[in-house]
């Protein structure tokens, strides 16, 4: 089937081989515990530029027998204000064991584990990790991908030798390409030279 996008967007399984998708926000699998507004099929989809400084990660990657994950990509202002509606419900903490469970749901935004402007919406940042080439299987960055807390900071203390070489691969892999990291979540990347800085965008991921 055919897919159209918004001018300058591009679905990253068109442009990368192969790559790997585990879109969480259009499923159950998160930290809201159903699928997010505004995420109509599991796709992902960034701004072109961003989506060609992916390539060349992931071409890097093969290399080493190593491929791309994603979790999310491009998001709609909807799904943020979802999040947004959702942390002021003091009554849903369906997911809190899971994802958040040492932190108030109503501290995330504070804290830096959730934008209110995100550069999701902007279309230059990715959520992803890496996977074994052959098996797909993740690889150990020592916390699960959207868990809230200390444990997902690139300096956090405590992780093993081997989760901290995992961590800084993939920093390292997405840094030579364009991508700045996110101190408070291993996974969270943006690419610099944004083609949309200032326009929070809100059609959907269909
Ligand atoms: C919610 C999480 N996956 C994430 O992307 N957090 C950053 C801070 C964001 O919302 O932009
Ligand atoms: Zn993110």
């Amino acid at each position: 089937q055919e897919k159209s996008l918004s001018d300058g967007f591009v679905y990253l399984d068109e442009k990368i081989p192969g790559i790997v998708y585990d879109i969480r926000y259009a499923g159950s699998n998160n930290f809201i515990g159903k699928p997010v507004s505004g995420y109509h099929k599991p796709q992902a989809i960034l701004s072109e530029p961003a989506a060609d400084a992916l390539l060349k990660v992931q071409e890097e990657l093969i290399q080493k027998d190593l491929m791309l994950k994603i979790f999310d990509a491009y998001r709609p202002q909807q799904a943020v204000d979802h999040f947004i509606r959702w942390a002021r419900d003091k009554e849903d903490t369906l997911m809190k064991a899971q994802f958040y469970p040492d932190i108030p749901k109503s501290r995330l935004f504070q804290l830096g584990y959730i934008a209110s402007r995100s550069g999701h919406s902007r279309g230059s940042t990715v959520d992803l990790t890496l996977v074994d080439a052959n098996t797909c299987k993740e690889l150990d960055m020592g916390s699960p991908y959207d868990f809230f807390g200390k444990i997902s900071h690139h300096s956090a203390p405590g992780i093993s030798e081997t989760q901290k070489k995992n961590r800084l691969l993939l920093k390292s892999m997405m840094m030579k390409h364009g991508f700045r990291p996110y101190a408070e979540e291993w996974w969270h990347y943006t690419y610099k030279l944004e083609t949309y800085p200032d326009t929070y965008f809100d059609f959907p991921v269909e």
